[in-house]
């Protein structure tokens, strides 16, 4: 099968001929480069009409001479998301080719075939994605017929958030490369590892989401204050693109997934590109970028996709191709992959550390087996024996440490693992005095960022999500289904989320791995039979990256986090989201849902 591409979304003119039998692709590209500032809607259409068929025609020439008359068997064509002019440029072209060659019209997810094309090219089957673009950034991982939205940035995309700081200075678009070759100025020296080079810029992270807004304005002022314009892309970068990092590896910890895959244009990024494969070699997970000309915009990967789309029979009929400015990946229905396995592997064996926990608690034998570590996205967790504790303390306790990270910069990683020590002791107490189940803290040490805390649960949410109904069944009394057992926890998890959020401050990270969740004992109600009854008590741990705040925004996205990391993971989601949202409903305010219903239904293309 071979396919024609056809690229356009936004600045690059593009269009492809992929050969699927030998694995061939010829890519031929004409960018729009602006004279001053950013993309102009109306000057990027314009150089689509005019470059799209320029590209166009030399691909079919050289296919024609290659292969003949009926080089071609399908057109692909990106549909979105893009710019409205842009595309219809692009499917107008897209959609009278097919006529005319008489052949297939495929419609491609432009952020799916970001991701799509790392997948192809490494072979791993069942990846995390990072798609780091300009208008764009998504973690996402394939569960049950989609690729589901991870985590993504809440405002701008990755590289729009750097081209903002670029067009400030009055370099022109795009703005990425330049930055990067500013920053290797102060990395290039031994000065870069020094923590007098690193400005004080906005990291924010929530749970696997992220916001680029704060730092790109941060930026702009660290310039107009007059500071070096090097010393800022540097510390833009370090910032920015540890960011991603985190939440990366956040995502492989959740899923359990040992396979991460970049793509996007900002993923040209050397030190992006340093800092994941720092990251993945630390945990022992593959790491795959594909070439840079298959990372920016490209017509090529439009065309790899298109290929295994049209060998699915996922082809469109004309008066359903029209495009889609805010396609989102997740919207896509995937019928081109043989193997339908999610990307959350917990409970699967493949994911070593949390299973071997699990397994020397179900044996019960914590107190004679002793010590057992467990690696974290952030943080190394030793649960120590009761018997070996060396205090008076009843029962297993844990140590939890954050270990440094060696993709960040020194200066920022100290700070960080200070300042989420320090939050995590803090609202961990905060949140049991406002009636949420939390570990007991015992101690703090700040420098060495460990906490010594109460051993809490059984099993994460994460864990009871996959046992589905077989788990829960026989161990929870009166319940008859393991599914109750999950919903009656998720509601929980609603409740807990609102009395923290009613007493002034966001949890930060609530995935269902940061839901620890345990039988306990209570009495026997009289005239019922069995001698006793447990009920599952839930409790939330982690509160690293909580802070205090009163605003319905922050409060949303604490609900968006969970639902997110509930919808990635469980094979019945609706059902345990309805069940969070009533227990939130319960005991906190209604205006925190409606904001998160706009959260949800937002665009996140600018
Ligand atoms: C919707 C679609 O039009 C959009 N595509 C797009 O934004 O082009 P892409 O090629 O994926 O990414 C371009 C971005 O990639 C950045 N970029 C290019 N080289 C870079 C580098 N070396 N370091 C950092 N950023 C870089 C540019 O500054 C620009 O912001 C998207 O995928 O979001
Ligand atoms: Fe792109």
């Amino acid at each position: 099968m071979r396919v024609l591409g056809i690229e356009g979304t936004a600045w690059c003119a593009s269009a492809a001929l992929h050969d699927a039998e030998t694995g061939s692709t010829r890519i031929e590209s004409d960018p729009y480069e602006p004279d001053s500032g950013g993309i102009h809607p109306r000057e990027a259409a314009e150089h689509m009409s005019e470059a799209i068929p320029r590209v166009v025609e030399t691909v079919l020439d050289a296919a024609e001479s290659e292969y003949g008359p009926n080089a071609i068997d399908a057109v692909a064509f990106s549909r979105g998301p893009g710019l409205g002019p842009c595309l219809r440029t692009v499917g107008t072209a897209a959609r009278a080719l097919s006529g005319a060659l008489d052949v297939p019209l495929v419609g491609v997810n432009h952020m799916v075939a970001h991701l799509e094309i790392g997948r192809h090219e490494s072979g791993f089957s069942n990846p995390v994605c990072l798609n780091a673009s300009g208008a764009n950034a998504h973690l996402l991982g394939y569960h049950d017929g989609r690729y589901r939205v991870l985590g993504e940035t809440m405002d701008a995309g990755v590289g729009n958030a750097i081209d903002k700081f670029t067009r400030h200075v009055g370099w022109t678009h795009p703005g990425g490369p330049k930055v990067e070759a500013a920053a290797a100025e102060v990395s290039g020296t031994d000065r870069g590892a020094d923590a007098a080079d690193l400005l004080d810029l906005p990291y924010v992270v929530k749970g696997m989401d992220f916001s680029f807004s704060g730092i790109s304005s941060a930026a702009n002022d660290a310039y107009d204050d007059g500071e070096p314009v090097e010393e800022i892309c540097f510390s833009l970068q370090e910032h920015v693109f540890a960011m991603l990092t985190e939440v990366s590896e956040r995502a492989l910890s959740l899923t359990g997934a040992d396979e991460l895959v970049l793509g996007g244009g900002v993923g040209q990024n050397d030190r992006l590109r340093e800092m994941l494969e720092t990251m993945c070699a630390a945990r022992g997970a593959a790491f795959h970028a594909p070439d840079p000309r298959y990372l920016r915009d490209n017509a090529g990967m439009i065309a790899v996709l298109g290929a295994k789309m049209a060998a699915a029979g996922d082809t469109l009929a004309i008066r359903d191709s029209r495009i889609d400015p805010n396609f989102r990946p997740d919207q896509v229905p995937v019928t081109w992959r043989d193997d339908e396995s999610s990307v959350a592997r917990l409970g699967t064996g493949s994911e070593g550390d949390r299973e071997s926990e699990d397994d020397l608690e179900s044996e019960g034998d914590l107190e004679s087996e002793g010590d057992h570590d467990r690696r974290g996205a952030e943080a190394v967790v030793d649960v120590v024996r009761a018997s070996a504790n060396g205090t008076t303390i009843d029962g297993p306790i844990v140590r939890k440490r954050r270990i440094p990270k060696e993709y960040r910069h020194p200066a920022l990683d100290r700070s960080l693992r200070r300042e989420r020590t320090v939050a995590e002791a803090r609202l961990t107490s905060e949140a049991r005095r406002a009636g949420v189940p939390t570990p007991l803290v015992y101690d703090v040490d700040v420098p060495g960022a460990t906490l010594t805390l109460q051993y809490v649960g059984e099993r994460d949410l994460a864990r009871l999500l996959r046992g589905g109904d077989g788990e829960g069944a026989d161990r929870t009394g009166g319940d008859r289904t393991g599914g109750d057992r999950t919903v009656r926890a998720v509601r929980s998890v609603g409740r807990h989320l609102a009395r923290l959020h009613g007493a002034g401050f966001v949890h930060g990270d609530p995935t269902t791995r940061n839901v620890r969740v345990g039988e306990e004992n209570v009495r026997v109600r009289e005239g019922e039979s069995g001698s006793g009854r447990t009920h599952d008590r839930t409790y939330l741990i982690d509160f690293g990256l909580g802070y205090h705040t009163g605003h319905v925004e922050d409060h949303a996205m604490d609900l968006h986090v969970f639902e997110g990391s509930v919808t990635a993971t469980a094979t019945d989601p609706d059902r345990l989201i309805d069940a969070f949202e009533e227990g939130y409903r319960e005991e906190g305010e209604e205006t925190v849902l409606d904001r998160l219903r706009e959260v949800r239904g937002r665009g996140r293309y600018r």
